[in-house]
């Protein structure tokens, strides 16, 4: 489980996230939204080392590890997807998956998560010998998926996985997520613009101006006008 309590991030002497408190049990599911600009990439760069400035508490499986630096984390299974991809483009698709098994954890189960990477994403497998720079954009934001996914991770943050996809790649994201969910993943996502993640999530939360503004069952989020309409776009 992941458990963050009284979380502050800064970027030099901006204060992005205020006592921001969240959880993910394990093999749980949780979506955040919320505006553009009030932190919720911060969030997630935060329990995965990504951000120099941060106080608080978070803990994975009971153990503290705020300021761990995201390589020892990475060794932990914790994994950052970005939403900018992050690719090497003058890479194949083969070279940039086993990068994503770079960690000293990943290293002995680069095969076995192949493998799995390969039955999730078979276009993948296809094109296991393609440049990423050669990819449409819907490929590449695969690829960082599966990418992340070689990382061995337990769990996962990731960011935005709908930007830049067409209306069929999103319902393959949400399948995506459902399957490794489904085989014991955690993962915390940010996403609003795929109706079936927020209908997978166990739990939603929504971050504004740096503070959480509503946790609760999609149900709950769906009986707020306001949550409704804004964010869940119904
Ligand atoms: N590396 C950085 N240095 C300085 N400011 C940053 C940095 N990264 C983000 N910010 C600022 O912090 C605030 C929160 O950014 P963040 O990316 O967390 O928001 P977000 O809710 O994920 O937004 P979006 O939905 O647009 O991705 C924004 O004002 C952003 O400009």
């Amino acid at each position: 489980m992941i458990k963050i309590h009284d979380l502050n991030a800064y970027y030099d002497d901006f204060h992005v996230l205020k006592n921001v408190s969240l959880e993910v049990g394990k093999g749980e599911v949780a979506v955040m939204l919320g505006p553009n600009g009030h932190g919720k990439s911060t969030v997630l760069k935060s329990i995965c080392g990504l951000v120099e400035k941060v106080t608080g508490n978070i803990t994975w499986s009971g153990e503290e590890i705020i300021g761990l630096g995201a390589e020892k984390l990475v060794n932990k299974g914790i994994t950052y997807i970005a939403e900018n991809r992050e690719l090497f483009p003058e890479m194949t698709v083969m070279e940039n998956l086993k990068l994503g098994a770079y960690s000293q954890s990943a290293r002995p189960h680069e095969k076995e998560n192949l493998e799995k990477v390969f039955s999730l994403f078979p276009r993948l497998a296809d094109r296991r010998k393609q440049l990423a720079s050669t990819m449409s954009g819907g490929e590449a934001r695969m690829l960082a998926i599966a990418r992340g996914l070689m990382s061995n991770a337990d769990f996962l943050a990731i960011d935005e996985p709908s930007l830049g996809l067409q209306p069929n790649l999103r319902d393959e994201v949400a399948r995506i997520i459902k399957e490794i969910n489904t085989q014991g993943m955690t993962v915390l996502v940010v996403e609003q613009n795929i109706p079936q993640i927020t209908e997978l999530a166990d739990k939603l939360y929504v971050l504004e101006e740096g503070k959480i503004s509503f946790e609760g069952s999609r149900e709950e989020a769906l009986g707020d006008d306001h949550l409704k309409e804004i964010f869940l776009g119904m």
